[in-house]
């Protein structure tokens, strides 16, 4: 049976990470394994920058942001020679199985090392919820609750000005962020890579916001890397009677205390990990769909097609 495990986190750092690697060690010493910590990700992995974790040592970071164990990206991880100096460093202090916490770039390396011999569980850490297997991932629900916070400050302003303001949220190609806040917030418009964004038709949109429906302000939530918005503001002033206003949220949605949500999903998905890996079993990632705890094979979960969100998006486009 596997005695000592490890757990790393990788990739964008979400809320939340920390009550998955709480979790991981807890559960794990308490059913007997040793449990350690490696810092940095992948390359930590490959370095050797690996401590032993204890049960005090998990203590005081379940409520917070970030992770303790840092994280990191090292594309280098995709090289078969990188991967074997990081068994080499798991093998001189007897690790055998790895709790992988990421998105799905820390999976596929996860199953890398799997197929290596080091049994990898991954878990969904992300703010993104762009992996498809599973409907949320370990931090999504916290960024909502901080672009929504922010937005609902931005209508204030934007109210007492007649202004437009257009907010930049994140979510790599993923459009779940702006769809999610955009109606939590009561946007006017949500532009996403899945609704495509035709700029004249949004000007045209803002233009009856303002002459037909009379607004007295306008939100408009984008998904990141879709197009400029500062540029794309200075549009809305000079071709709508609102003036345009952009705000990046950035980074500020990837920090703060995890919501009650966040640490009870990393709690779960963390627990069903460390059972997996004392069942001798690896290359799966663990999920929750339709509100329960489950394990599905990274080779599946990294093939599943995005799910459509045209329902959520009808039903914002009934609201406005
Ligand atoms: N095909 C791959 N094979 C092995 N390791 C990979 C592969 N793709 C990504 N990784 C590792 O996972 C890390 C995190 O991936 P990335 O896509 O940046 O973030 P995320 O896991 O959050 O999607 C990369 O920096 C790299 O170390
Ligand atoms: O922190 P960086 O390197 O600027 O990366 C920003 C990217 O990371 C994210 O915040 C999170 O992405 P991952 O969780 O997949 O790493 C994306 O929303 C964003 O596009
Ligand atoms: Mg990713």
């Amino acid at each position: 049976m596997v005695k000592r495990i490890g757990i790393l986190t990788s990739g964008g750092d979400s809320p939340g990470m920390n009550a998955a690697i709480r979790a991981v060690t807890r559960v794990g010493i308490n059913a007997g394994l040793e449990v350690f910590g490696i810092y940095n990700g992948y390359k930590g992995m490959t370095e050797g920058y690996i401590e032993p974790l204890t049960r005090e040592s998990v203590g005081e970071i379940v409520n917070r942001g970030g992770t303790i164990l840092g994280s990191a990206r090292l594309p280098e991880f995709k090289d078969l020679d990188v991967r074997q100096k990081a068994v080499k460093q798991l093998q001189k202090r007897g690790i055998e199985a790895v709790v992988v916490v990421g998105g799905d770039g820390s999976y596929r390396g996860a199953l890398a090392l799997t197929e290596m011999g080091v049994n990898c569980i991954g878990l969904p850490g992300t703010i993104d919820n762009d992996i498809t297997c599973t409907d949320y991932t370990i931090g999504f629900q916290t960024a909502l609750e901080t672009v929504v916070e922010c937005i609902d400050k931005l209508r204030d302003t934007s109210n007492s000005h007649h202004r437009c303001s257009i907010v930049e949220v994140m979510g790599n190609r993923c459009g779940d962020l702006a769809l999610w806040s955009g109606i939590a917030c009561g946007a006017e418009i949500i532009v996403t890579s899945e609704t495509g964004f035709d700029e004249e038709e949004v000007l045209g949109r803002l233009r009856d916001l303002d002459l037909i429906k009379k607004k007295r302000h306008a939100i408009v939530v984008i998904s990141e890397k879709i197009t400029d918005v500062d540029q794309f503001a200075k549009k809305v002033s000079l071709n709508t009677g609102f003036a345009g206003r952009a705000t990046t949220l950035g980074h500020i949605q990837r920090g703060g205390s995890p919501c009650p949500f966040d640490r009870l999903l990393a709690s779960q998905m963390g627990e069903k990990a460390v059972d997996l890996l004392m069942q001798g079993i690896g290359g799966q990632c663990i999920a929750i769909r339709n509100n329960k705890i489950v394990a599905i094979p990274i080779t599946e979960a990294l093939g599943m097609p995005h799910e459509s969100r045209k329902p959520l998006m009808n039903l914002f486009e009934r609201l406005v």
